[in-house]
């Protein structure tokens, strides 16, 4: 039987008035890319900050790598944390430091003991894998927006996560650019054996990312499925004008 390394059922979440997440389901298996489209303001980032413990849900379980997450106390919320990596929208690199020092600074912050060698070792490893070793000593100002997207899913992957979580990895790149993300997120999967959450407006990337694809409307998932499945003939006009209102090339 496939491992479920998420499982989300009847999460509720409100910010006062604001019905956010209205009953929320969703199962993620060990190996797979699930991408949760939906309209700005839907809810999509809220779903993620639950997952790590940034929010805590109102009502019902999320349960990640057999844990529910709201139950966790902090130690054990860390641990977590670490087994999930979390591509921020902004890639929120550190400007006054090398692309070097950016990869190293997830390990200097939770790896006790690691000599420079290591170090050097696990630097050199990620930014192969993302196909930019020659900007080992480069600043961030002098990369390209798809070149620091990059090196922030590096600096998630350095340290080895179980999840990944992509918070709009394609947003504001040239449709090129794109593809050589959509690529990049495949090939971690294949590489670094990771399930991935990748939340995206972009039809393209759900659809040359996702083994699966989930359609936030109005707080619950309203469509999931394989792309082709959701998108031929959906039944709900939301889904319909969704699609419909997206551009896809
Ligand atoms: N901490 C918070 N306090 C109050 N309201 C919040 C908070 N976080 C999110 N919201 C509200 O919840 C709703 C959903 O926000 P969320 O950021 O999850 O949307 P999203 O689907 O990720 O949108 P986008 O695609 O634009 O990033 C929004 O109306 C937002 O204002």
């Amino acid at each position: 039987m496939r491992e479920k390394v998420v499982e989300v059922r009847g999460l509720k979440k409100s910010f006062g008035e604001l019905d956010v997440l209205m009953g929320v389901d969703l199962d993620l298996y060990k190996g797979e890319n699930v991408v949760v489209l939906g309209k700005s303001g839907t809810g999509k980032s809220v779903l993620i900050k639950i997952m790590v413990g940034l929010l805590t849900q109102d009502e019902g379980i999320m349960n990640v790598l057999g844990k529910e997450v709201s139950n966790l106390k902090a130690n054990d919320l860390n641990e977590l944390r670490l087994k999930i990596g979390f591509s921020f929208q902004a890639s929120a690199l550190y400007d006054s430091m090398t692309v070097r020092e950016n990869l190293e600074f997830p390990l200097v912050r939770n790896v006790k003991g690691l000599s420079r060698t290591e170090k050097d070792k696990m630097v050199e490893e990620v930014l192969e894998a993302v196909g930019l070793s020659q900007t080992i000593n480069q600043m961030p100002s002098e990369l390209s927006g798809g070149q620091r997207k990059r090196i922030g899913i590096a600096r998630t992957l350095i340290l080895k996560p179980e999840i990944m979580l992509y918070d709009e990895p394609t947003a504001g790149l040239d449709p090129i650019t794109c593809s050589d993300i959509n690529n990049l997120i495949n090939e971690v999967r294949e590489n670094y054996n990771t399930s991935s959450i990748i939340i995206t407006h972009d039809l393209t990337c759900a659809r040359e990312t996702g083994d699966r694809v989930a359609v936030l409307l109005d707080g619950q998932f309203g469509a999931e499925g394989k792309f082709e499945e959701v998108f031929k003939t959906p039944e709900d006009q939301r889904v319909k004008s969704f699609y419909d209102y997206n551009f896809i090339t």
